[in-house]
């Protein structure tokens, strides 16, 4: 049995509007990816590249055009499969006049959780998410941050196995993000697998172990973050102590960057080598120099880079 939580083959989605229907939204055109159990996995993609079609046909919300794929080995859609999933929508907003407590009974019972088996969990879904003193405040009075918490606090309820959390720090601030980091760390720790979807590019770095992007309905790039954000040529950054006429002699074969030097002994460049073999020949041709090698590192470029490239590229087709 494959160990996927999620597979999804050749999804489309197209919406259709306006009258008869003439008016065509193709918001998803022949999405294929898998999500192994465990594991975070971050989606990626600008507004209106189709990360909230593609997560609501998975939980089948919205019929999707064609394709196939299954969530937690049931077809998209099944019933059985989607109790098994915790769901933060996008934009959801609590009722005003609940209170943090009320509210937990309010989803819980959409989850078909009966009061007892909520109250139950609550103290310490509450206490987990760092609402505990606040279950007896109005929402209505909680920051982003703690609406957010408490949505998730919603979504884990039922004891999901896969977590779906649709741009769960959209409005929060950096020390409610991190607590947001933190938790879900915690709980792929303990085997509950998340499905991420946000723009934000940096918590999607921190936070994803694999992730893909989504740019026009269609998946541009799909990997681990280092495979996302591995440069095609390998650049390698030297800083190096000695002559910097040396220097510059032993790497006279290779293909560098405009040079940083303190204009006596110290230089950083950055060198191309395609391979292990022209990087094996700069380090020799530099010590044949008695050049220090004082630093040497692998340049790889953020994820924004590489979501901005693809992004970019998508928008020039
Ligand atoms: N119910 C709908 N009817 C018609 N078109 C829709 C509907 N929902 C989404 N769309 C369109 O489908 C495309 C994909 O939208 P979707 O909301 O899935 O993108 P998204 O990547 O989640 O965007 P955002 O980051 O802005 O939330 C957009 O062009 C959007 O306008």
């Amino acid at each position: 049995m494959s160990d996927s939580i999620i597979e999804v083959h050749d999804l489309h989605k197209t919406y259709r509007e306006g009258l008869f229907a003439r008016k065509q939204v193709n918001a998803l055109r022949g999405v294929t990816l898998e999500v192994p159990r465990g594991c975070i996995f971050g989606l990626l993609g600008p507004n209106g590249a189709g990360k909230t079609t593609l997560i609501k046909v998975m939980l089948g919300l919205v019929k999707r055009s064609s394709g196939s794929g299954n969530l937690l080995g049931r077809p998209l859609g099944d019933r059985m499969g989607r109790m098994k999933v915790g769901y933060l929508p996008e934009h959801h907003r609590f009722p005003r006049h609940l209170t943090g407590n009320a509210a937990m009974v309010y989803y819980g019972g959409l989850s078909g959780l009966s009061r007892r088996e909520v109250l139950h969990k609550r103290p310490e879904l509450l206490e987990r998410v760092g609402l505990s003193k606040w279950g007896q405040t109005p929402v209505h009075k909680y920051s982003k941050g703690m609406q957010q918490r408490l949505g998730i606090a919603q979504a884990l309820l039922h004891n999901p196995e896969l977590l779906i959390l649709d741009e769960p720090t959209d409005g929060v601030d950096p020390v409610g993000r991190a607590d947001v980091r933190k938790l879900l760390k915690e709980l792929q720790q303990e085997g509950t697998t998340i499905f991420l979807n946000s723009h934000q590019l940096q918590e999607i770095e921190l936070v994803c172990d694999q992730a893909a992007i989504l740019a026009a309905g269609r998946v541009q790039k799909l990997g681990t973050i280092e495979e996302i954000t591995k440069h095609p040529n390998a650049r390698i950054e030297f800083v190096l102590q000695g002559s910097l006429d040396d220097m510059q002699y032993a790497l006279n074969f290779a293909e560098t960057e405009p040079w940083q030097t303190d204009g006596d002994h110290l230089a950083r460049v950055i060198v191309s080598a395609e391979d292990q073999n022209e990087l094996n020949r700069c380090v020799d041709a530099l010590r044949q120099k008695n050049i220090d090698i004082l630093e040497m590192r692998r340049l790889r470029t953020t994820l924004e880079d590489a979501f901005l490239n693809i992004v970019s590229a998508e928008t020039v087709e």
